[in-house]
């Protein structure tokens, strides 16, 4: 049978699934999480030395499956130059770039050189989608107050788009007339105006943003650059405390929003602060977003596991239901708008762009 194989790499995981293309639509057939321990994940220096480690198994998820035939592998795509939102074709170079020259590391970057490497063993064609490093900001969007750090884009572009698309679809209305804000509050989150299909502004992870179950967010610049100067933290030690042991983590010691409503229910009044604190800001945000759409909305969708979470919808609901109505699109099934991009293309309603991009060859 004909599949699709998708492949997420996160921080923690590898999640791997086949789908049967219909059209451009897709059908599930088996999926799979790899769990990576941190002590397993300790043993590599970085990012690209876990390539062999992570390729071995999603060759044992396809071993499981000696029935399919793959004709398109679509892994998540990395911390790459800015590109604009699709499908991009993996080529020999996209894949040097994701694993050695990536702008920021992350484990999405190996995303492109997993699927290169599979599909290129069985023939099928690679593709990333909507990688993180989708760029579409307006101009207005990029110009901060210091010309020598301009605004810039990283966004989980790939689930806030199809978060977009099923909004269209159970509004009624084309993908490309849609006016959303789109909330993805996962273990990071990225909150976007997405305004003809169009991801024009969103809150970034490496500047001011909310704080997350485990990224420290927006910080007063003046304390943290004396922080940076103090000798008390290694530059890595820093990174560490803004990303992945920050926010919630810093905060509690845990990057479980379940376990942070067990306290709370348990009466603890710190968890209950830095619980409201996170939600606070995430509306302050939406809030803005709102803005860039002229409080001219559609919807605003909540997604990614917090919004799985009735007392954050509660919150938020409570927060912003008079900006627009809410939606919620609980999880990211991010294998499942992979292999529907590759279906798109497979199927001709899509054109893969080609690496390098025309921008980035002029
Ligand atoms: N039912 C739930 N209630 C509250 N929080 C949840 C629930 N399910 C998941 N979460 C939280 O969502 C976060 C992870 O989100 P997820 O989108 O799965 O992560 P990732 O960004 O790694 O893909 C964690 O902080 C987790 O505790
Ligand atoms: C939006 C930048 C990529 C990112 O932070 O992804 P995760 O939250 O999935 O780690």
């Amino acid at each position: 049978m004909e599949a699709i194989l998708a492949i997420n790499p996160g921080t923690t995981t590898t999640r791997c699934a086949l789908y049967a293309p219909r059209g451009g639509a897709v059908e599930l057939l088996a999926e799979e999480t790899f769990e990576h321990d941190e002590a397993e994940m300790a043993q590599f220096s970085n990012i690209a030395a876990q390539l062999d480690f992570r390729a071995a198994q999603v060759a044992a998820f396809l071993d499981w499956h000696p029935d399919v035939r793959l004709v398109a592998c679509a892994g998540r795509g990395g911390m790459l130059t800015p590109v604009p939102a699709g499908v991009i074709e993996v080529s020999d170079a996209l894949v040097a770039v994701a694993l050695h020259r990536p702008v920021y590391q992350h484990a999405s970057n190996l995303g492109a050189p997993l699927a290169h490497r599979i599909a290129s063993a069985q023939g099928a064609r690679a593709f990333i989608v909507d990688p993180v490093s989708v760029d579409e900001l307006a101009p207005v969007a990029r110009v901060s107050g210091f010309a020598e750090i301009p605004r810039f884009s990283f966004v989980h572009a790939l689930n806030i788009r199809a978060c977009g698309r099923r909004l269209a679809s159970d509004l009624g209305k084309p993908f490309d007339e849609l006016r959303a804000v789109v909330a993805h509050l996962g273990a990071g989150f990225s909150i976007a105006a997405l305004l003809g299909g169009r991801l024009v502004d969103s809150s970034n992870r490496m500047e001011s943003s909310p704080f997350t179950p485990e990224r420290a967010g927006g910080l007063p610049p003046l304390p943290l650059i004396e922080l940076c100067y103090s000798g008390r933290y290694t530059r890595q030690e820093l990174l560490n405390k803004l990303y992945g042991q920050g926010g919630v983590y810093g905060l509690l010691g845990t990057k479980d929003i379940r376990r942070v409503e067990a306290m709370i229910a348990a009466g603890d009044e710190r968890a209950a602060l830095v619980f409201e604190a996170m939600l606070y800001q995430v509306a302050k945000t939406v809030g803005a977003m709102a803005s860039v759409a002229d409080f001219d909305l559609d919807g605003i969708v909540l997604t990614g596991g917090l919004a799985n979470s009735s007392r954050v919808r509660g919150y938020l609901d409570g927060k912003l239901a008079r900006l627009a109505p809410l939606f919620t699109y609980p999880g990211s099934d991010e294998c499942r708008a992979l292999a529907e991009g590759a279906a798109r293309v497979l199927c001709g309603t899509e054109q893969a762009m080609r690496w390098p991009l025309a921008a980035q060859a002029a």
